[in-house]
């Protein structure tokens, strides 16, 4: 149990559930490649069945941590930071965005975008799920689509999200990690098809790092 004055912190978003933070390589999407520190944030009622951090889900096992602690460690590691989860908007995400963007840092969020939309964002990376969809607001600015594949069905609901996103969004197929010897012949195709889609992979589990 956490205080009531820590809740209303974690309310505010001056404090957020920190479930791990780490300087690594984005392996996925449109800046896979490229060295970032990602935060990760507890909490997360979407329920994806596949999802590859279960553990982030229950924000209540994850330390409620002050965001200046949480911005001192990022910006000694790098100037681009990934602020992943969970869901990073469950919670507000202004006043931990506000201060990353005052030490200078270029800000990406991987979100489901199921959530009302907080922060400031210098790239959004929205990943919709079928269980829980994206508001309404976050297809007008999000600058990558990156869907996931889980079955075949799931390029009929790619395209469904695709009429849904604004004309500049880049458009990804991602297989889902465990269905991918049967998902990644079905992209290939369907990319070749239908080029105006991408591949994404999880290179950083290829490259065994986090
Ligand atoms: C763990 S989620 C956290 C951020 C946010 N909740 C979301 O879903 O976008 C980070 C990214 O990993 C993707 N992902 C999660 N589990 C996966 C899996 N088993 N295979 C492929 N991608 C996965 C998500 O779709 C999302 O793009
Ligand atoms: N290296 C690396 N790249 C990633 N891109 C998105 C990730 C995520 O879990 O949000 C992720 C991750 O967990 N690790
Ligand atoms: S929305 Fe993201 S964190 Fe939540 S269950 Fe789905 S993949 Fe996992
Ligand atoms: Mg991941």
């Amino acid at each position: 149990m956490i205080t009531k004055e820590k809740q209303t912190l974690v309310d505010e978003g001056i404090m957020l559930p920190l479930m791990e933070a780490f300087y690594t390589i984005q392996g996925e999407g449109f800046h896979k490649g490229t060295a970032a520190y990602f935060i990760r944030i507890g909490g997360c009622d979407v329920g994806c069945h596949w999802c590859d951090v279960k553990e982030s889900w229950n924000a209540d096992l994850h330390p409620p941590t002050a965001i200046g602690e949480i911005i001192e460690n990022a910006v000694e590691y790098s100037k681009t930071v990934v602020v992943t989860g969970g869901e990073p908007l469950t919670w507000n995400m202004d006043p931990l965005t506000q201060l990353l963007k005052k030490q200078g840092c270029q800000i990406h969020i991987e979100t489901s975008g199921a959530y009302k939309l907080t922060g400031i964002w210098d790239w959004i990376c929205l990943s919709p799920k079928k269980i829980k969809l994206p508001t309404e607001e976050i297809y007008e600015v999000a600058n990558e689509l990156k869907v996931i594949v889980f079955n075949a069905h799931d390029l009929k609901f790619a395209e469904e999200q695709a009429d849904k996103v604004n004309k500049d969004c880049i458009l990804y197929l991602q297989p889902e990690w465990s269905k991918r010897d049967k998902m990644i012949p079905l992209i290939v195709e369907y990319v070749m098809k239908n080029p105006r889609w991408k591949v994404s992979l999880q290179t950083h589990k290829y490259l065994n790092i986090p």
